[in-house]
């Protein structure tokens, strides 16, 4: 069996290392041929592959990006999975040689992978993306990484905050989904976390900041690019569009700041974390989870368990099927803002 593996949507730390377990074990073990296509979808409109092997992957696994790239380049014209795309899409692999995918992507990739199982075209899942917004697995590789960094970043902000007595305001990704900025906040016990889930007033966000400096220290304020105010309509967007032709989300801390600092009277600055959360190695959590979804998605294809993901379940790799994945974005629960709520301030 020859596979096509490609990567779709934002870069997560750990995709190099899921793309050597998935060549490890398909290629030594299972006997595959596997190619890899370069920029997504690009590299399969363009024909533009490399090949797959042991000595392809070797010494990716602590690297950051990934060795194939990745695009928002669409898989169908307009992005809509009509007969004729999908028709093309069998041409082409016909063409190429190939007769499955294997696809590293977030919600939007494994949207695209069901509308290919739909269509009875063999794919199997690989998640990943930092926000850790995609259904069907506990967490996606990425996460991890983008938490530690943020982390780290809450620590350098305290110190500075501290010694001029300021509020520092800290955006962090996620789209819709507060993952990282939860997480990132209680490790660094930040003193107020905002979720895009739980819209929070202006009010009450600087009644927070006020008995922060009633208790003689400074504010540590995290914000997830998602987060709107409580009664105010849109989040803060950024100019032009992503390769999807979405809004892209950012700034809400520059926002917030100012109106912070106008309400409370307290010098508040604002740091937008950025891209700074995808660059760079990924953590040894990360390169373990992605290598060990990289083996069960080759498993997966070996079994010819087509139209499902490899998700982490507890400490158990196991598969899913694809609509378990993308059927809902998995946001924050109430419970795990509550129990973060109840020492903000
Ligand atoms: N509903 C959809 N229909 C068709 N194509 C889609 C759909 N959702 C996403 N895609 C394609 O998959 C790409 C990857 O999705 P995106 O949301 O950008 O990243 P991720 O896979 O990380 O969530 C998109 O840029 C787009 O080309
Ligand atoms: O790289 P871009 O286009 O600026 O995208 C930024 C977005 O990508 C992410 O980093 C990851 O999103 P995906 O998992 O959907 O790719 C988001 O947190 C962020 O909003
Ligand atoms: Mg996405």
């Amino acid at each position: 069996m020859r596979i096509g593996v490609l990567c779709s949507g934002g870069d997560s730390p750990g995709m190099n290392a899921a793309i050597r377990g998935a060549v490890l074990r398909g290629v030594e073990v299972h006997g595959f041929e596997m190619v890899g296509f370069m920029d997504g979808w690009r590299g399969f409109h363009d024909g533009d592959t490399v090949p797959l092997d042991r000595l392809a992957v070797r010494g990716i696994s602590p690297l950051g990006g990934v060795m194939l790239g990745t695009s928002r380049v669409p898989p169908f014209p307009d992005g809509v999975a009509t007969p004729e795309a999908l028709a093309a899409v069998r041409a082409r692999m016909t063409e190429l040689g190939i007769d499955a995918f294997l696809l590293i992507g977030g919600n939007g990739t494994q949207t695209v992978a069901q509308m290919l199982d739909d269509a009875g075209i063999p794919v199997v899942g690989v998640p990943k993306t930092i926000d850790n917004d995609l259904g069907g697995t506990d967490y996606t590789f990425g996460f991890d990484t983008a938490v530690s960094v943020a982390a780290e970043a809450i620590d350098r902000l305290r110190t500075t905050g501290e010694s001029h007595r300021r509020c520092m305001v800290l955006e962090v990704m996620g789209r819709d989904a507060g993952w990282i900025a939860l997480h990132a906040g209680m490790a660094g016990g930040a003193q107020l976390i905002l979720l895009p889930e739980f819209p929070e007033s202006v009010e009450q966000i600087c009644e927070w900041v006020l008995s922060v400096r009633d208790r003689g220290r400074s504010s540590l304020v995290v914000v997830a690019e998602g987060f709107r105010p409580a009664g105010e309509a849109d989040v803060v967007t950024r100019a032009g569009l992503d390769g999807f032709g979405r809004p892209r989300l950012g700034g809400v801390a520059e926002v917030l700041a100012p109106r912070i600092e106008e309400r409370t009277g307290i010098e508040t600055r604002a740091t937008v974390l950025g891209h700074v959360q995808r660059g760079g190695s990924p953590t040894a959590f990360d390169r373990v989870l992605a290598t060990r979804t990289g083996i069960a998605a080759a498993d997966a294809a070996n079994d010819g368990a087509w139209g499902t993901m490899a998700g982490l379940h507890g400490d158990r790799v196991e598969l899913v099927p694809l609509e378990e994945a993308v059927g809902a974005l998995k946001t924050v629960p109430a419970a795990r803002y509550e129990e973060a709520r109840l020492s903000f301030g």
